[in-house]
């Protein structure tokens, strides 16, 4: 519900009992201000629970005419529920398979809220693209995450939103993450190093890839981004993994810490006497130690060395347009950003791999044929990045798996004034969906087998070499890094990360499910994450 209506409401009541108590005193006899002021705030609750619940929903709401999915919970639980459904996404992929639409399903939230659900490429287009400022995300998940994130690129919005994404671009042009390619490579390298090393340890052939997974993309984004090996693969207690784990570790108990923050205002939810708020404290306050560190260390080694490096703070310690706090602010968003997105990429890349040892295979082959030695690609002067963008299979994978399990699953905007998508009016205030998991697996774009593993809907029948967009009819059936001025800026440098992790581990190692029979499931709050890890078992082959 609306705070400013129930703060409306209070005054409205307040002036209505003190005109009756005042200047009305037959009407309410034996009743003091005070009471009369309660009769008021009840006969105006009621009043406008009754125009919230039933007469703008059914008579007034300009989305009263559109497709619906049926079911609802009554009118204060309504479909509400539907955003927490498991894995995250999915109940919105049911609803695009089950109610006939032409690009946007409307459905009632708690208390009878509008929602939306963009199901079609003009539509998404529309809100991410075409009208990208008309839209902004929702002021609750941004509460939620800036207290993660600080004021960093993914939290600003408007013009603040435009000047800082123009100051941070160069340091992910194309140019810029070729020259990153040996850092993803060679870290790549140190990670089947690691898990052999942990092999020999172990009877089973069991390991749980998530954690490393979590290490290797740690230290690249340090390395890449910072400038630092932070060496997390080599030292398992590292202080900056040991925080996002238990941040990012998904939970029933976080998942009723989000929800919580969906529905109330920060300051109450900080009140409550929970474990959680401490620990949320303890951390967020050690990662912006660290990440202050890290700022002025990488300042005193520019002031003392000539050469230019190439990390993303360097590029923009050179820009000059951010204060200290703001350089902190975006390395958070980095750090977050940018290591845990692509870690769980990688961790679904080699579930999907273990799943089907025919793709497996024929990806290995390909790996083995086009590279000798994992090591001497790092050495040699050679151009890792033609050499990966040009391997159709290794590229049909990575694209696949981010399609099956796009790491951030669901994301909303709100229309922050009166708009229009694709002609449908939408006041100011309504909140939309764009689900990456559901757009990504729907049949009605990418056909019957939508939901199935087949790497080859990448792949040109006729020339054989990689396509980039998968059998589907439009870049926007295609949303996991979604698209426009608040796409990911990040996208290139977790593909080429993603190639370099996915060709060496699969070069490495043969991989099966630990326990063939346990389902791997989907879980976490903003990104997802398997459920209890990862668990492979691994035989390492010759390479
Ligand atoms: C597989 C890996 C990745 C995926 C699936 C992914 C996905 C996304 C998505 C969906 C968004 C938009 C979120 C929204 O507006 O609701 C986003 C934004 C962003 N991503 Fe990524 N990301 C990945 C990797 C990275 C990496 C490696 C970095 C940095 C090194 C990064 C940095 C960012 C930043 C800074 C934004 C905010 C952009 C803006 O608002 O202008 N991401 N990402």
């Amino acid at each position: 519900m609306a705070r400013q209506s129930q703060i409306q409401i209070f005054f409205v009541s307040l002036a209505e009992s003190a005109i009756s108590f005042y200047f009305l005193p037959r009407v309410f006899p034996t009743t003091t201000l005070a009471g009369t002021f309660l009769i008021f705030l009840l006969i105006n609750w009621s009043f406008y629970f009754v125009y919230l619940l039933i007469i703008y929903p059914f008579f007034l709401s300009p989305f009263r005419h559109l497709p619906k999915p049926g079911g609802s919970y009554g009118p204060i639980i309504a479909h509400g529920p539907i955003m927490f459904s498991q894995p995250p996404g999915s109940a919105f992929l049911r609803m695009m398979k089950e109610v006939p639409n032409d690009g946007i399903i409307h459905y009632r939230s708690f208390f009878h809220e509008d929602r939306l659900l963009l199901t079609e490429p003009a539509q998404i287009g529309d809100v991410l693209v075409h009208k990208s400022y008309d839209f902004e995300k929702s002021p609750w998940i941004r509460t939620f995450l800036r207290q993660f994130l600080g004021d960093g690129l993914l939290m600003t919005e408007g013009d603040e939103h435009k000047h800082q994404r123009k100051q941070i671009m160069p340091a992910f042009s194309f140019r810029h993450i070729k020259e990153l390619y040996p850092v993803f490579w060679s870290k790549s390298v140190e990670l089947c190093g690691a898990i052999k090393a942990e092999l020999l340890e172990k009877k089973d052939g069991v390991i749980e890839l998530n954690h490393f997974s979590t290490q290797v993309t740690m230290d690249i984004i340090g390395l890449a981004g910072l400038g630092r090996d932070i060496g997390s693969l080599r030292n398992a207690d590292d202080e900056l993994i040991k925080n996002y784990e238990e941040i990012l570790e998904p939970t029933a108990e976080k998942g009723i810490y989000f929800v919580l923050h969906l529905m109330f205002p920060l300051r109450l939810i900080k009140m409550l006497p929970w474990k959680l708020n401490e620990r949320v404290k303890i951390t967020t306050k050690s990662l912006k130690r660290i990440c202050r560190e890290f700022v002025q260390e990488k300042k005193a080694r520019m002031k003392m060395q000539s050469e230019e490096q190439i990390d993303i703070l360097s590029i923009l310690l050179r820009s000059n347009a951010f204060s200290d706090d703001g350089l902190v602010d975006q390395l958070l968003t980095f750090l977050a950003a940018g290591h845990e997105t692509t870690s769980s990429a990688f961790t679904w890349a080699s579930h999907l791999l273990a799943l089907n040892p025919d793709v497996q295979k024929r990806l290995r082959a390909e790996i083995h044929e086009n590279i000798a030695l994992p090591r001497d690609i790092s050495s040699e002067k050679i151009d890792i990045a033609g050499l990966l963008e040009s391997l159709p299979y290794l590229n049909a994978v990575c694209n696949e798996t981010l399609r099956l399990y796009p790491t951030i699953p669901v994301s909303s905007r709100v229309a922050t004034r009166d708009t229009s998508i694709c002609g449908q009016y939408v006041p100011a205030g309504t909140l939309s969906f764009i689900v990456p998991w559901a757009i990504n697996r729907n049949p009605r774009l990418w056909g019957e087998d939508a939901e199935k593993f087949r790497p080859e809907r990448w792949i040109d029948p006729g020339t054989g070499r990689a396509n980039y967009i998968g059998s589907a009819d439009s870049n926007y059936s295609f949303l996991t890094f979604l698209h426009g001025p608040r796409s990911c800026i990040g996208e290139k440098f977790a593909r080429a990360e993603l190639r370099a992790l996915v060709a060496v581990f699969c070069g490495s190692f043969e991989m099966q499910m630990a326990d063939p029979n346990k389902m791997v499931k989907p879980g976490g709050t903003i990104t997802s994450k398997p459920i209890g890890g990862m668990w492979l078992r691994l035989h390492p082959v010759a390479w």
